[in-house]
């Protein structure tokens, strides 16, 4: 291991912010290691999602999400990552309270996965917490619009910001540039806000359901798969079926353990010896 070289990815929080106006950033989750191996070639940003809870475990939403089963993700992303930089969000419960102990849990974050970056939901609210951990060494990524883990106060995953409700909005987006975020998420809002948001901040926003102006894009990498069968919202484009692709083999392959038609000679072993064999 080369000291000190190895730790940081060759794109860090402040490469992501200085990308500001320049090439649009792509990123996608990750939650395994070979996920996490095919987004680094191609992707800027590797966000370990606490979506991860529904996609991957069967939650309802993302609030049951624990720092052990982030941690433990984000422990296998890492391990596949050479160059993107690798962002974990915050569980629900693990910010919130006060920014002490969003510290601690950040710190903890990094130091068990080698995360570079936390991201956390919320604007005005957490704008203190944002500009604590952002002077005190740990980057963040702000997540404004729809933010999922207020899913029980919001009343469901609707469009946020339509109406006079995009002041607000834009008020998140204002506080959590302020505070020091290095990048913020925008989720479900209409596109004229989004593209106003990009025009005034100095920090790189990252849309999902926002605008093509963003200065990126996020998904969840399964989404985008097809992974994900039951899961289409109109902001996702899939680019492959893998979930179609996966049903049709796994029917085609019980129906021939069924018909005896797998394994077949290219798949056993042959030349036991005969005096083991024969009886
Ligand atoms: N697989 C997956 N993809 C995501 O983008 C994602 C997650 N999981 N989990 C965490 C959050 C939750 N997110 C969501 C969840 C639902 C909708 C959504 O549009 N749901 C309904 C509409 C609901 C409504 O209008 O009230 C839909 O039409 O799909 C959007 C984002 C985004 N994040
Ligand atoms: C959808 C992205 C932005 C996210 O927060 C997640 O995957 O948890
Ligand atoms: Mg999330």
């Amino acid at each position: 291991m080369t000291y000190g070289k190895d730790a940081v990815r060759p794109i860090t929080a402040p490469a992501i912010r200085a990308q500001k106006g320049q090439t649009p950033i792509a990123c996608l989750t990750a939650y395994t290691t070979p996920m996490a191996q095919v987004v680094d070639k191609h992707c800027d940003l590797v966000l370990v999602g606490d979506s991860v809870g529904m996609v991957l475990h069967g939650l309802p939403d993302t609030l049951g999400v624990t720092m052990d089963m982030i941690i433990m993700h984000g422990k296998a992303v890492r391990r596949g990552l050479k160059r993107a930089l690798m962002v974990i969000d915050m569980p629900f419960g693990t910010y919130e309270e006060s920014p002490e102990i969003a510290f601690r849990n950040a710190a903890r974050l990094m130091q068990d996965t080698g995360a570079g970056a936390v991201k956390l939901e919320g604007g005005v609210a957490m704008a203190p917490t944002i500009a604590y951990l952002t002077q005190r060494a740990i980057p963040v990524m702000a997540h404004i619009g729809l933010t999922p883990q207020s899913v029980n106060t919001i009343g469901g995953y609707k469009v946020k910001g339509r109406g006079i409700e995009a002041q607000a909005i834009l008020a998140d987006a204002q506080a959590v540039a302020e505070a020091g975020a290095f990048a913020v998420v925008i989720e479900k809002v209409p596109d004229i806000l989004a593209r106003r948001i990009t025009a005034e901040i100095d920090i790189p926003t990252i849309g999902i359901g926002a605008s093509a102006a963003c200065d990126g894009q996020i998904l969840v990498v399964d989404d985008m798969l097809g992974m994900f069968a039951e899961f289409k919202p109109k902001f996702v484009k899939r680019y492959a079926e893998l979930g179609t692709d996966a049903d049709a083999a796994i029917a085609r392959y019980a129906q021939e353990v069924k018909s005896r038609a797998f394994p077949s000679a290219e798949h056993i072993f042959g030349d036991a010896p005969a005096s083991v064999v024969s009886s």
